[in-house]
């Protein structure tokens, strides 16, 4: 049990000395000894401070009854007379750097999220205390999902605007007056009238202190080295001996690898798939608020995309259409997707400037470099046209199940074989069970990282539109030209390996979409949880007290069911286990960064309680 509060890395109110004013400030560490707090506010001063002088984020939203009872506006402007000084304001003659107009527009971001969290953010329940001085800003209790409880939660929660008070006025500093009542009153006439649930994840994300995925340098070197990488992949793929001692593969001429008519294939169906995303077919969901408090709308057709592809599909086959095409082009449908995917970061970058600044992304930093790569806009829209969404599901991971079904085709045709491999059709099944789930259950990306956190940029065009048709089908490419013979126990046991995988997947994340949708299903009602400071609780049983991320697990257990049917010739068909395996930890850590950022010490409770990340008693 720590003896201090408030852990590194949480976002909390800071006093600022000789003031009664609190301001949001990071905890960068603790000192045992002094028994202080070193905090940042977000000008980026740092001090020491009291315990007493740190309170919970959450406490200053509980203060409706509170004895200042003067109209937000009043009480705004009553404290900011009687303000002595404000953190926010930096010495004269530093107040703005080259970089001045992204500082200024992740300050006015902030400003956004400071207001929102006083319009949005509910109030907090009566177990957590009215009072700062009941809440200590740890996780209060674990308990079982107590539904009389919850439901007094959701009361609350979904109880029209009165639940929303705004008591933060007080701590913004001066400097940013006239911007907030400017910003406010536009976001009075945008505020949906009835209040957002509970999905806060924009809203509270305070401002990162360091790039993701090694910043800048890291950035160039990944959009760089992955085309460089796919293509590696994909010659060595083709040679007869695929294995390391023959790497690197004879280059082909750039010449011989772009083709037109491949380019005029590859957008075809492209626009086919866009096509299809705009049929209005299938159910008008929203997505999670953002920092302005709106929710986007989301249709859901993938799952009849995907059928009306399977359609078309069949119907080429049944005219006699060369399928085989695709696998005999297959290097040049990779650089046409390339090509068309850089062009497609240029366009999403290009516009991105003229976005407006609360449809920024968190994750965008005001680098060109570090943007271009990680998306700067969060959700790119032409009308009603969400790009990020339409090419996260429909192109490429569609793309994937058709390039598998052409590698069959082709191993048929290449060995001269009836019937395709024992190893063709399990990688062809498994990867086809995988896209069907996504696509099925596609409600669920709308709570992800890639959707509520990273912009549309370079990382996601080219990995949706790329990286996943191109590399994820690597085995099926491997096993055309690189027969292996599977015996069925074999196969019975990869088989099992698969089911268990997906079932570990599939439950793990069928479990916490559901909680996060409604935390007092009944039948989630035998599960224990830890409530924190942002009013949504943490599931701490069933599959996520097993590890943190239990669904990385059946992911990465999935993986390597897929690989496994081709063999152990050659490390070729295991590169996207090690590939998934480097991007699961890198995102987990991702996660958990964010988590800690949000859940403060409720998280490093969490943590305690289920010690490993991804796989029990080793990592
Ligand atoms: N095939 C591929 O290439 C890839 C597949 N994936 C798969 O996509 C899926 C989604 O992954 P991803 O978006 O990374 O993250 P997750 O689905 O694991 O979601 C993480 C979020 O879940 C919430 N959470 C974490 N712990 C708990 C808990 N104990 N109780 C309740 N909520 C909790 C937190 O958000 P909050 O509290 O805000 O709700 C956290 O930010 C995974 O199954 C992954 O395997 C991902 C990347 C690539
Ligand atoms: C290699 C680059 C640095 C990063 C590229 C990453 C992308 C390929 C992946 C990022 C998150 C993804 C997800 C899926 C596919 C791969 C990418 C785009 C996903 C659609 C696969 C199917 C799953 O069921 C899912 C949960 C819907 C996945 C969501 C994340």
């Amino acid at each position: 049990m720590p003896s201090r509060k408030f852990a590194e890395g949480e976002v909390v109110r800071g006093r600022w000395p000789g003031s009664s004013l609190y301001y949001e400030v990071e905890i960068l560490s603790y000192d045992n000894k002094s028994q202080l707090y070193t905090v940042k506010y977000k000008d980026g001063t740092e001090l020491e401070l009291k315990e007493s002088d740190v309170k919970p984020l959450k406490s200053f939203k509980q203060r409706k009854g509170g004895s200042t009872s003067s109209s937000p506006s009043r009480r705004r402007s009553s404290r900011s007379r009687s303000r002595s000084r404000s953190p926010g304001r930096a010495p004269k003659g530093s107040r703005r750097s080259a970089s001045a107009s992204h500082q200024a527009d992740i300050k006015e971001k902030e400003t956004r999220r400071e207001i929102l969290q006083v319009k949005l953010t509910p109030l907090v329940l009566k177990p957590f205390g009215n009072s700062i001085n009941v809440y200590n800003g740890e996780p209060e209790h674990t308990e079982k999902n107590d539904i009389s409880r919850k439901n007094k939660q959701e009361k609350v929660i979904l109880s029209p605007e009165g639940s929303f008070i705004a008591t933060q006025y007080s701590l913004r500093p001066r400097r940013e007056e006239v911007t907030v009542k400017e910003i406010e009153s536009k976001e009075q006439k945008r505020l949906p009238k009835v209040p957002a649930p509970l999905e806060t994840f924009q809203v509270t994300t305070p401002q990162r202190k360091s790039l993701e995925f090694g910043g800048v340098p890291g950035a160039s070197l990944i959009m760089l080295g992955l085309p460089a990488c796919l293509f590696l992949l994909l010659l060595q793929c083709r040679q007869k001996d695929p294995s390391l001692l023959s790497f690197p593969p004879p280059l082909p001429a750039l010449g011989e690898l772009w083709e037109a008519r491949v380019c005029g294939i590859y957008l075809l169906w492209f626009f086919i798939q866009a096509l299809f995303y705009l049929l209005p077919i299938g159910k008008v969901v929203e997505g999670t608020p953002l920092v302005d408090g709106r929710r986007l709308k989301y249709r859901l057709n993938g799952f009849n995309a995907f059928v009306l592809t399977s359609a078309i599909v069949g119907t080429s086959l049944f005219w006699g259409i060369e399928l085989c095409y695709v696998y005999t082009h297959f290097l040049q449908f990779a650089l046409a997707a390339t090509v068309f995917s850089v062009v497609l970061s240029v366009y999403l970058y290009a516009r991105s400037l003229k976005a407006p600044r609360d449809e920024l992304s968190p994750a965008s930093s005001g680098n060109a470099v570090y943007d271009f790569f990680i998306g700067r806009e969060l959700n790119p829209r032409i009308g009603v046209f969400d790009l990020k969404y339409f090419c996260e599901l429909r192109p490429g991971l569609i793309g994937w199940v058709v390039v598998n079904l052409v590698m069959l085709l082709a191993e048929m045709k290449v060995q001269e074989r009836g019937t395709p491999s024992l190893a063709m059709v399990l990688v062809n099944s498994f990867q086809l069970l995988y896209v069907v789930d996504a696509l099925w259950n596609e409600e669920a990306l709308l709570t992800t990282m890639d959707i509520i956190h990273d912009g549309f940029g370079f990382m996601l065009a080219f990995g949706d539109l790329v990286w996943v048709p191109f590399t994820y089908s690597l085995q099926a490419f491997y096993l055309v030209s690189h027969p292996h013979d599977l015996s069925w126990p074999l196969a019975s046991v990869i088989i099992a390996l698969k089911l268990c995988g997906y079932v570990i997947f599939r439950c793990a994340n069928s479990q916490k979409n559901a909680f996060r949708k409604n935390p007092t299903d009944p039948k989630l009602a035998h599960l224990k949880t830890i409530h924190t400071s942002t009013g949504k609780s943490l599931l701490v049983s069933g599959w996520w007290g097993f590890v943190r991320h239990p669904n990385y697990l059946g992911d990465l257990i999935m993986a390597l069911a897929w690989s496994l049917p081709c063999g152990f010739n050659h490390l070729l068909p295991y590169f996207y286990v090690i590939y998934f395996t480097a991007l699961l930890v890198h995102r987990e850590a991702r996660d958990e960064h964010q988590c800690k950022r949000k859940y403060g010490l409720a998280w490093e409770k969490y943590c305690q309680r289920v010690p490993y990340r991804i796989l029990p008693y080793v990592y």
